[in-house]
């Protein structure tokens, strides 16, 4: 009996070794073995499959893969006042790759509960628990596979406007998971500018700053008003 196989595992999963075997979208690609290496809080396994290649010749290919469901996250936005509203919070992964102190500043998000819940949900769910805000209408930007040669998970983006009257809670993370969230409120400028001096290092809040200035809520984005250029 083996935990996430044939019984529950500590989050009630079972059947965790029959990801991919299912899989018709890809005439060159036959699944033939997974297996379960871990499945304490997130997933990992191994799969066995043949690939055929562009020149037709077939071989055996065996890949692992990191699967921690999939992601949601949002840019909150005030277009008037020009501001974004992030979070800022302990990253252990990253403080142990190098980053100076693991505190990293992102777009408020978190995984979604299980395959079945929408991540506009996750994602509306996520910025109340994290910032203290309920937003209204959100707008659904683009998914995107973050690693995609080692990790399954696909981030849902989405921008929201938020002001004073969308601020209903504290925010600041839920204490029983040890979240500890700080809320930073800062010029859309500052933002930016926080990207290239490398104070902000995270791919899915680059990714939404800079759509935002292209072809978002501050598309068109001038030089700081009342400063010479
Ligand atoms: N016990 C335990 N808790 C964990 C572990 N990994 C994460 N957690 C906790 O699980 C909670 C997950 O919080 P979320 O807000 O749902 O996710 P997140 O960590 O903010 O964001 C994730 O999704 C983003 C996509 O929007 C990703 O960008 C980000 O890297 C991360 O994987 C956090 O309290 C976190 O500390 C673990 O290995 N063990
Ligand atoms: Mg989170």
């Amino acid at each position: 009996m083996t935990a996430g196989v044939d019984t529950p595992d500590r989050r009630g999963r079972t059947g965790l070794d029959r990801a991919g075997r299912e899989l018709t979208g890809n005439p060159r690609v036959e699944v033939r073995d997974v297996r379960l290496l871990s499945s304490h809080w997130y997933v990992e396994r191994t799969t066995t499959f043949d690939f055929q290649r562009a020149d037709g010749t077939w071989s055996t290919q065996e890949r692992e893969t990191h699967d921690r469901g999939n992601g949601a996250t949002v840019l909150l936005y005030d277009a008037a006042r020009e501001t974004v509203l992030l979070t800022r919070q302990f990253r252990f992964p990253a403080y142990v790759n190098g980053h100076p102190d693991g505190m990293l500043v992102e777009t408020p998000g978190g995984v979604l509960d299980d395959e079945d819940e929408h991540p506009e949900v996750a994602v509306r769910r996520e910025v109340v628990e994290e910032t203290g805000h309920t937003v209204g209408d959100v707008q659904h930007v683009f998914d995107m596979y973050m690693s995609p040669g080692s990790v399954t998970e696909r981030v849902s983006f989405y921008a929201a406007a938020y002001g004073p009257s969308t601020r209903t809670h504290a925010g600041g993370g839920l204490d029983e998971e040890g979240e500890d969230i700080e809320i930073l409120e800062l010029p859309v400028r500052r933002a930016l500018e926080m990207i290239r001096s490398g104070e902000i290092t995270d791919a899915k809040t680059v990714l939404l700053l800079q759509w935002a200035v292209l072809e978002g809520p501050f598309a068109g984005l001038g030089p700081k008003r009342g400063t010479a250029r």
